[in-house]
């Protein structure tokens, strides 16, 4: 082999956890190791040899004291698989083991006397061990690693697995959990190895073809090794999960959909394809991806983790916005000059219970008639009292009579006219505005690209050469858009190869819009696929989230079901608290005392999320008093970082916090009276208004990442266990 000439040298997933723990001195010089390294690894000074009995295991001088143990994945292509104090290299070589996974192709290493050390003292091999149940043969189809296969067969306890899981490779830590969870073997190859399972036969010994696969968790840039020793690493940056990355890198012919519980790394997914589309794209095309989601402050934090993840070179060239600005833009954009105000549903809410106040009409609440009107006669661009009659009423419940129409419609020529003297549009408005202006333009680029002729009198018309807004679109919190944003976007970008991506959950639906994508021209047959690992939640918070949503059905999207079947997560902690309390002051008082007692972490780790908006300030307040800096969370973020957060729970959405604490879930509060009041009447409102107010306090639960407290006062919310 030639080691002549320069090098790659990536980081191999789980090395970065050791490496971090080294002193200042060692990551210095592990710094300039690299650099040398990648420039001509026959440098002399690096005393690069190989290991006796392992043919691809390679160590490098990094100081006079550690030394770089380096897997050589053929070609000029090593990896980084550990710094080690010398002697803890050459006394025992036979604590190092490597391999191509069998089941997902994917490169692995492992040093067994580190991960012995993680799983502590262990008592002799016995029949009471956790995985004495399953024989070696099923563990290797399951993708555990075989030279891990004694120490596993000594693991009695959950604190042992878990040392274990640390530092063996992903798929083993992965398997192992899943198991002791309780699933069956049969369970866990479908939901945990299938989905990372090498499509092809793998070749043990091809390690250029493993290193490509998506199982293999390297770095694939210079600068991680960088960050990594200067503290400020990201690992959702570099060591994507296989079926993350599998996402990411995927060819689609067209519109593409990614699903997945809380925590899943949906985001994380959005943000890596808009990079890998940017560098596809290659130079030119100004800013041809849009990068788009529900509300403006995932927004600015998409911008914020686009940055930190790609540069300002990439982001240059991406529109990061969220959806109501972007239709707000092409409405202003198409009608320069106007002074309109853009009110949201709670404010449109208000306009119809002045009018309906003013008018003496009893017989519909203003919820009904905003939705009557969003949904049914915006939703479906119905422009006349005629179109109206003939309308479809789908998923509305009550039904109404030809004489009930009418009258509607009276009362929605009085809003809209109400709205226009005030000057005034609500955000589904100009949503469908902008749709009507995106299709009409699309349609005049199709008639250009048909017709030459038409292209003289357009620039005529307007001065500009129309072309399509973006190349390629990506949307995160899918589920909360409605029809008329779909609309819009897919007139914003032709059809053809990678054009729609979306990320989104069902489960966390929270504005009420469903929508059915193939019937607004967004076609996902057939290129949909699922994420199931959480990283962010405990295995116990997210067993208390899962028990909220019931037994509900969701659905797709696209007229089909969803479900969160393999979601599961491999971090262990405490139990969720559930808290009952007299009263709330008493609440309050409870809630100050469990912030003191948090007292190990710092403030903005820490979030209170209650159901109604006036309760906000009053435990803002109560802490406040009690001398606890804290905060409250606005539509744009929270007002202030170094402190504790206090909002709604729909503020909580796309947010996480280490420690939290929700309160107020009783029932009034959640399911709220509002929610109630369907009850006896429209049944099918009332169901997805209770299936909403469950998504509400999923999405609440599945923000803490390790502890987690839900209080009530009065009788406790119907959808706690
Ligand atoms: N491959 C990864 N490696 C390390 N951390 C990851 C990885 N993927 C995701 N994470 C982390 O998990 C957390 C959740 O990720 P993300 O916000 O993308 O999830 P999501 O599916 O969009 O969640 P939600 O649906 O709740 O908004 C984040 O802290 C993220 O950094």
């Amino acid at each position: 082999m030639s080691i002549q000439g320069e090098a790659t040298l990536r980081l191999l997933d789980k090395a970065d956890k050791e490496i971090i723990k080294l002193s200042r001195d060692v990551k210095g010089a592990i710094y300039d190791f690299q650099h040398k390294f990648r420039k001509n690894p026959a440098n002399p000074g690096l005393h690069f040899k190989q290991l006796k009995g392992h043919p691809r295991l390679y160590s490098a001088r990094v100081n006079q004291e550690y030394r770089a143990l380096l897997l050589h994945a053929g070609e000029s292509d090593y990896i980084l698989v550990a710094v080690k104090h010398r002697k803890d290299v050459y006394e025992n070589l036979d604590r190092f083991a490597y391999q191509i996974n069998p089941v997902s192709g994917g490169i692995e290493f492992v040093d067994l006397v580190t991960i012995e050390e993680r799983v502590g003292e262990q008592k002799p091999a016995g029949p009471e061990t956790l995985f004495s149940a399953h024989t070696t043969e099923q563990l290797l189809e399951l993708g555990v690693a075989e030279p891990l296969l004694p120490l596993i067969a000594k693991i009695t306890t959950e604190e042992e697995l878990l040392g274990l899981a640390e530092y063996a490779p992903q798929l083993t830590g992965e398997v192992l959990l899943a198991l002791h969870d309780g699933k069956s073997a049969e369970e866990v190859l479908d939901q945990v190895t299938a989905p990372v399972t090498a499509p092809d036969p793998v070749d043990a010994e091809d390690y250029q073809a493993a290193l490509a696969r998506p199982a293999t968790l390297v770095t694939t840039e210079d600068t991680a090794l960088q960050e990594i020793l200067e503290g400020d690493f990201g690992r959702w940056r570099v060591f994507l999960h296989p079926a993350q990355r599998k996402t990411v890198e995927r060819a689609y012919s067209g519109p593409a959909r990614l699903s997945g519980g809380p925590g899943t790394g949906k985001t994380i997914v959005a943000l890596h394809r808009v990079r890998h589309l940017v560098d596809k794209l290659g130079p030119g095309h100004g800013k041809a991806v849009l990068l788009t989601t529900f509300n403006k402050n995932l927004a600015v934090d998409l911008r914020r983790r686009m940055l930190e993840l790609a540069g300002p070179e990439v982001v240059d060239r991406v529109d990061i916005v969220n959806i109501d600005s972007l239709a707000a833009k092409i409405v202003a954009e198409a009608e320069p000059g106007g002074q309109r105000r853009w009110i949201d549903d709670t404010k449109a809410i208000m306009e119809w219970e002045e009018l309906l106040g003013e008018a003496g009409e009893t017989r519909w609440d203003p919820d009904f008639l905003h939705a009557e009107w969003s949904h049914v006669i915006l939703g479906q661009a119905i422009n006349s009292r005629a179109d109206y009659f003939r309308a479809r009423r789908a998923g509305r419940g009550r039904t109404i009579t030809r004489e009930d129409r009418a009258a509607i419609w009276q009362l929605v020529e009085r809003y809209v006219k109400q709205l226009d003297k005030k000057e005034l549009w609500t955000y589904r408005q100009v949503a469908e505005r902008a749709a009507r202006l995106e299709i009409e333009r699309a349609r005049k680029i199709a008639s250009y690209e048909a017709n030459q002729i038409d292209s003289v009198k357009l620039q005529h018309d307007s001065g500009i050469w129309y072309r399509p807004r973006y190349r390629h679109v990506v949307v995160d919190e899918a589920q909360d858009l409605s029809a008329a944003h779909w609309k819009m976007l897919r007139a914003m970008v032709p059809e053809g190869p990678n054009d729609i991506f979306l990320a989104g959950d069902t489960h966390q639906r929270l504005y009420g819009n469903y929508v059915s994508l193939g019937t607004l021209g967004i076609n996902i047959r057939g290129r949909s696929s699922r994420l199931t690992l959480s990283y962010r939640t405990t295995h116990e918070i997210l067993g208390a989230a899962l028990g909220v949503l019931g037994q509900e059905e969701w659905d797709d999207l696209d007229d089909g079901r969803d479900d969160l079947s393999g979601y599961r997560s491999v971090l262990h902690g405490m139990r969720p608290t559930l808290r009952p309390a007299p009263t709330w002051e008493a609440e309050l008082d409870a809630i100050v005392d469990q912030v003191r007692e948090w007292d190990d972490v710092a403030p903005a780790a820490i979030a209170i999320c209650v159901p109604e908006r006036a309760m906000v300030s009053e435990v803002e307040n109560r802490l406040g008093k009690a001398g606890i800096f804290a905060t409250s969370i606005g539509p744009e973020g929270p007002k202030l970082y170094d402190a504790v957060h206090v909002g709604t729970m729909h503020r909580f959405k796309g947010l996480e916090y280490q420690r939290m604490i929700i309160a107020g879930v009783a029932e009034g509060l959640v399911p709220s009276h509002r929610v109630m009041q369907y009850e006896r009447g429209d049944a099918l409102r009332f169901r997805r208004e209770l299936q909403q107010a469950r998504s509400l306090l999923f999405v609440a639960c599945t923000r803490a990442r390790d502890s987690l407290v839900i209080s009530w006062h009065g009788r406790r919310s119907r959808f706690l266990p």
